[in-house]
């Protein structure tokens, strides 16, 4: 079956818009600040969908433009006026930073109550400890939300991650963990990649290298769940996975474009109503 994020994103929307609506009735309107550093596609990308998605849920999204060589206080200088502007309840600053920009100084920056995105290590230490009242990475959660959408059941499943960035792979695995998986974390050292990767249960790639996994890597009982974004060699947005080599073999995939990434920025804005609630005191 192919995992669309279309109706797993317009399904989270519904009840997102009813919480927007309740706030609103109070007088509150939740408020996303962007913040983004030069102008690089994937971000670009990102953004779009997110306004997109935002003027549906009537939720209101301030862009902090900023010169791809502005220096790490200059942009703690904006962080800061966004943690203090009681009228914005989240923050989502685009990665990865450019190089020169000294990323640790700015993760702790970022006030961990409006750090939806979890870049701040105190909401990372709370995807460890499964604890809810902080937030987790965007993309990870929506690999969970599609899994629970189409009721794909990974209590003691066999379920294989490729990957381990602080953006995807580790966050994921900490989250399939919590929701009681059995998670095998793989990576460019991995041993017999084929092997394990042909045993999942649930295989769930995000490497960042187009059409990397083939059929050689599963089998007709996975379920593939694709992370990648990336851009082939005649333009086209695609994932990880060779989805056409793929497709008629496994059980389960999620297509890319139409996948992961049209359920992220739906996360972004459950976790935005979710900081300005906790903000407002409701
Ligand atoms: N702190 C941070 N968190 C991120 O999650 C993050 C980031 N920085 N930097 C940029 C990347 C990129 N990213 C995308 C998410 C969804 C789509 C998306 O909506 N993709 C649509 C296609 C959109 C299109 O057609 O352009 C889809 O896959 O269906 C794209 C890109 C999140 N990122």
């Amino acid at each position: 079956m192919i995992l669309y994020g279309r109706e797993v994103a317009d399904k989270m929307s519904e009840e997102i818009l009813n919480e927007v609506k309740e706030l609103k009735d109070k007088g509150i309107e939740p408020k996303l600040a962007i913040v983004r550093v030069g102008r690089n596609e994937s971000d670009l990308s990102y953004e779009r969908g997110a306004i997109k998605r935002a003027e549906k849920l009537g939720i209101k999204v301030e862009v902090f433009e900023l010169q791809e060589d502005i220096k790490t206080d200059d942009l703690v200088g904006c962080i800061e006026r966004i943690n203090n502007d009681k009228l914005i309840h989240g923050i989502l600053l685009f990665r990865p930073l450019p190089k020169h920009i000294d990323e640790n100084h700015i993760k702790n920056a970022i006030n961990p109550i409006k750090d939806i995105d979890c870049i701040n290590p105190i909401n990372v230490a709370k995807v460890m400890e499964g604890d809810k009242t902080g937030f987790a990475p965007c993309t990870p959660s929506a690999v969970v939300e599609i899994l629970k959408h189409y009721n794909i059941d990974i209590k003691g499943k066999n379920v294989v991650v490729i990957g381990r960035s602080m953006v995807v792979g580790k966050p994921l695995s900490m989250l399939l963990l919590n929701e009681d998986a059995t998670v095998t974390i793989c990576h460019s050292k991995t041993q017999n990649l084929k092997e394990v990767t042909k045993n999942a249960d649930i295989l769930i790639v995000a490497i960042g290298r187009a059409k990397f996994i083939n059929r050689e890597y599963v089998s007709n009982k996975t379920t593939v769940i694709d992370v990648g974004i990336n851009v082939d060699s005649v333009g086209n947005l695609c994932g990880d996975v060779d989805f056409d080599d793929v497709k008629e073999l496994v059980k389960d995939i999620t297509p890319v474009p139409g996948g992961v990434g049209a359920v992220t920025n739906t996360v972004l804005f459950k976790n935005l109503v979710k900081a300005c609630k906790m903000q407002m005191g409701y």
